[in-house]
């Protein structure tokens, strides 16, 4: 296949899975912007974590809570858990790399906060660590999956919320998660600011 046919196909295939993405995906996120918004309201804090590109997409996610997403408003509380390299790489050189967010969220979590995981497969010990921890202390997840939930899926509990991609693919499950995320970003800010003027 020629690599301008390559690029089509992969346009025309992360079109496809964005649709097939609206409809199983649309009321979960409307429940995870109320969670979200709830927390933010009550004085609580969002943190996010992920490995590689979910890493990249928990500090998206914590910049546009912090700056701003597309309206200007009082800076919210949000928080990567992937950031700190000097907190990173001691706990995973003192004790494992499993828990380098689960130890994180048990230094800085507190009950009524929420945690956003994040992880393509499901599967990355670390996310499901740090939501175990996050259980244990009174923070919802919002888990951001794809490929079925993967081992996460289990770990979930009633008053957390499932975003699932339905696809397989690395890359067009990530490319869901990042409009995943900015629709988390509109909705709390139309929830906290209402229709613009
Ligand atoms: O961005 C990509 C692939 O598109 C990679 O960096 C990918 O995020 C890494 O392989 C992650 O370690 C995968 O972890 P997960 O999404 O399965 O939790
Ligand atoms: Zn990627």
């Amino acid at each position: 296949m020629s690599i301008e046919n390559r690029i089509r196909q992969q346009f025309e295939d992360s079109v496809k899975v964005k649709q097939v993405a609206l409809s199983a995906m649309a009321q979960p996120i409307a429940r995870a912007i109320d969670v979200m918004t709830g927390c933010l309201k009550a004085g609580g804090k969002i943190m996010a974590c992920g490995n590689g590109g979910s890493a990249g997409d928990s500090q998206h996610f914590a910049a546009e809570l912090v700056n701003r997403f597309e309206r200007e408003r009082a800076p919210l509380a949000g928080l990567a858990l992937s950031t700190d390299t000097s907190t990173l790489t001691s706990i995973a050189n003192d004790y494992r790399y499993e828990e380098v967010f689960s130890k994180q969220v048990r230094a800085l979590g507190r009950k009524g906060d929420v945690l956003l995981a994040i992880s393509t497969s499901g599967n990355s010990p670390n996310v499901i660590e740090a939501i175990k921890t996050a259980h244990e202390i009174g923070i919802a997840i919002i888990a951001l999956t794809g490929k079925a939930g993967g081992k996460m899926a289990g770990f979930l509990h009633e008053g957390d919320v499932h975003l699932c991609v339905p696809a397989d693919r690395t890359a067009r499950i990530q490319e869901v998660h990042l409009l995943a995320i900015h629709c988390l970003c509109d909705g709390i800010d139309h929830l906290l600011l209402g229709e613009p003027t």
